[in-house]
């Protein structure tokens, strides 16, 4: 596993004002938002591969988007999107895999048939996950997310090789944790409450991340998070 570079500064975010880096000149770029949680996935990917010489960071001011970004970039106008050998992709779990099978570093999906299988489950679950666990922050929080995270604490006895979902640490990880990391900032902060409690294997699965530098770099501040989430349950 590539070692964590915090000495590095990140890039400054580009806004309208910013000229459009030269396109398909050769430079494999990441067009991302440090606050997104699909960009994270594929940043962590990025920096777990040790691929951070190989794919640039372009991170883009989401709210102050420049033009060029839809109109010679990227028409569906969000990120992540990765530009590489002259086409530009973007849907995170795709990128993951496709950075996966297209660059060097440590293989994050397994070869294995039933974890392969069991893998791609997981990774098409992740929406509904998502979408189930940030409702419930509107009504009872604890009580209606609690299925969602039985349902992860579960899928973490299928393979017991490692603390991971598929044993060993995995795109589906990657996949999860940007996201399990928001509903941990909101539900320890504004309901006191911590999911991992009564999920043994969910808390190791959790902490064993946190272990992981090259994740740690890319996490949100949770008082910016905060932030944002509660002035998107009031709107
Ligand atoms: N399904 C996409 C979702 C990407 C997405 O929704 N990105 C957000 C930022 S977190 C975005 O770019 N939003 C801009 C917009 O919708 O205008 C993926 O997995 O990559």
């Amino acid at each position: 596993m590539a070692s964590a570079d915090v000495s590095k500064v990140l890039p400054k975010p580009l806004d309208s004002s910013s000229p459009q880096p030269l396109h398909f000149d050769g430079t494999t770029r990441l067009y991302t938002s440090y606050s997104c949680p699909y960009a994270q996935r594929v940043w962590i990917i990025r920096d777990y591969k040790g691929l951070q010489e190989k794919i640039e960071l372009v991170p883009l001011n989401l709210q102050d988007r420049p033009a060029w970004y839809k109109e010679k970039v990227y028409p569906v106008n969000k990120v992540p999107a990765l530009e590489h050998n002259g086409k530009v992709i973007g849907e995170s779990i795709d990128l993951l895999k496709y950075i996966d099978s297209n660059f060097e570093g440590p293989k994050l999906f397994p070869e294995n048939p039933a974890k392969k299988e069991f893998g791609e489950e997981l990774l098409s679950y992740t929406d509904k996950i998502n979408k189930d666990v940030f409702t419930a922050f509107r009504g009872d929080p604890v009580k209606e997310s609690a299925a969602s995270f039985d349902f992860l604490e579960k899928a973490l006895h299928k393979f017991e090789d490692g603390p991971f979902f598929l044993g060993q640490l995995s795109l589906v990880d990657i996949a999860y944790i940007t996201f399990v990391e928001r509903f941990d900032i909101v539900l320890k902060n504004a309901f006191n409450y911590d999911f991992t409690s009564g999920r043994p294997k969910l808390a190791v699965w959790f902490e064993e991340l946190n272990k992981i530098d090259v994740y740690k770099q890319t996490k949100i501040d949770p008082k910016e998070f905060l932030e944002f989430y509660e002035k998107k349950l009031k709107a």
